[in-house]
C-alpha cells in the first residue's frame, strides 16, 4: 500500500480548503502505487452532488521543480482528447501546493478522478487498445513545449546498481547480481542514438492504465514522463504488459496485439523496429534496478508492497536471448 504520510480528518480538510471543492465526505488512502501517497477524495457540493478527486502527496523520486512539467502535460494531453486526468488548480491558480506534514515539507496536487479499472490479466484486445493509446499520446504530446530529461535513464540504472552494490543485489538473488554484471555494461556500450525522441510516459504498466472493457479510460501516473526515445516507451510498455503475472511466461498474443495497436497509429521506422530488442532489455534493466533499490531501501514503516526485481531480470534475459529475436519482427 502506498500511503507514506498519515493525515487526520482536520489536516485533510485544511489541505483541501484552497480548492473550494465542497464539503469533505471521505478521504481514503489508495492501496496501489509505490512512489506517492494517494487518497481518493469525495466531496459534496452545496447542491448535494458528490465529486471525486485524487489527492497525491509526492514522497520520493519526484522533484517539485518537475511538477509543472508533469501536471502541465496532463492538461495538454486532456485538451487534445487523451484519456488523462486534468489537474485541479487551487483558488490562486496553483497547479500544486507545498505543505508541512509530520514527515516534513511535501508537495501535493489534486487531479480528476477517472473511471475504469486497472487489469491484472489483460486480453489481446485490451493490449491492442493500450498500444494505440500510447502512440496517440506520443502524437498528442509532440507539441508540448516543456522538456525534461529522463531521470531514470541509463546513468540512473548504473547509479542504482552501484548503490545496491553487488552484495546487495546478491542478497536478493545471486542471479540478479550476475545479470547486472553481465548486461549493464553491454547495454551502456550498445545503447542506441539517433532514434526519434519526444515526450514519453516511461512507466505505462497495467496499474497505470484504467480500462472499461477494451476502452482505455485513463492513462495515469505521469511522474516519470520525460523526453526520450519514443520507441523506448513502447519497449517499456511491452516489458510491462506482455508477460504473465509471474514474469516467467512471455505472452506472444499480447505482444502481437500491443505492437499492432501502436503501429495502427504511429509507424515505427526501420531503425526503431531494429532497436526494439535492445530497448526492451534496457526497459527491463530499468525496472529491475529501481525495484532492487526499493527492495533494499523501503522504510520499514511504509505501508507499501515491494515489487519483485527478479520478474524484470528474467524479462531482460528473455529479450537478450537470440532465440527470441523475432518477438519484435514487423
Ligand atoms: N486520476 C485517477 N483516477 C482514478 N484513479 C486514480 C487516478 N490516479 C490514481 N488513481 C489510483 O491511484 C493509484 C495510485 O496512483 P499512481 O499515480 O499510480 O501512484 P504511484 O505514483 O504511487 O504509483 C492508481 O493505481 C489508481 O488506482
Ligand atoms: N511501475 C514500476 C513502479 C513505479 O512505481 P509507480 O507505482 O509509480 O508506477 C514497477 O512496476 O516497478
Amino acid at each position: 500500500m502506498a500511503v507514506y504520510t498519515h493525515l487526520g480528518a482536520e489536516d485533510m480538510a485544511a489541505l483541501l480548503a484552497p480548492y473550494h471543492l465542497g464539503d469533505l465526505v471521505s478521504a481514503k488512502g489508495i492501496a496501489e502505487g509505490v512512489s506517492n501517497s494517494n487518497w481518493l477524495i469525495e466531496t459534496a457540493r452545496p447542491a448535494g452532488e458528490t465529486a471525486r478527486f485524487i489527492l497525491t502527496m509526492y514522497e520520493f523520486r519526484i522533484e517539485i521543480a518537475d511538477l509543472p512539467y508533469f501536471l502541465g502535460l496532463l492538461d495538454h494531453l486532456a485538451a487534445k482528447g487523451c484519456p488523462v486526468p486534468r489537474s485541479i488548480h487551487d483558488d490562486a491558480g496553483n497547479l500544486y501546493r507545498v505543505v508541512d506534514t509530520a514527515r516534513g515539507e511535501r508537495a501535493l496536487a489534486l487531479i480528476e478522478f477517472l473511471p475504469g479499472v486497472s487489469l491484472g490479466d489483460p486480453t489481446p484486445g485490451q493490449a491492442r487498445a493500450v498500444g494505440a493509446a500510447l502512440a496517440t499520446l506520443h502524437g498528442a504530446a509532440a507539441d508540448y513545449p516543456a522538456t525534461r530529461a529522463n531521470g531514470m535513464g541509463l546513468a540512473e540504472w548504473q547509479r542504482l546498481a552501484q548503490e545496491c552494490g553487488a552484495d546487495g543485489l546478491a542478497s536478493i538473488a545471486p542471479a540478479l547480481a550476475e545479470m547486472v554484471a553481465e548486461h549493464l555494461p553491454r547495454l551502456a556500450a550498445q545503447w542506441p542514438t539517433g532514434l526519434q525522441t519526444g515526450v514519453i510516459h516511461a512507466d505505462l504498466f497495467p496499474d497505470n492504465v484504467l480500462m472499461q472493457g477494451e476502452t482505455v479510460t485513463g492513462l495515469i501516473d505521469f511522474y516519470f514522463a520525460c523526453n526520450d526515445i519514443l520507441a523506448y516507451d513502447l519497449a517499456v510498455t511491452h516489458a510491462a504488459w506482455c508477460f504473465d503475472a509471474s514474469g516467467e511466461a512471455f505472452r506472444p498474443d499480447l505482444s502481437a496485439a500491443l505492437l499492432q495497436g501502436y503501429a495502427s497509429v504511429r509507424t515505427l521506422s526501420t531503425a526503431e523496429q531494429a532497436a526494439l530488442p535492445l530497448l526492451a532489455q534496457g526497459a527491463a534493466m530499468r525496472f529491475a534496478m529501481s525495484r532492487a533499490y526499493d527492495w533494499l531501501n523501503t522504510p520499514a514503516d511504509a505501508l507499501v508492497t515491494r515489487k519483485d526485481p527478479l520478474a524484470f531480470a528474467r524479462r531482460l534475459l528473455f529479450y537478450a536471448d537470440p532465440a527470441n529475436s523475432g518477438v519484435f519482427a514487423a
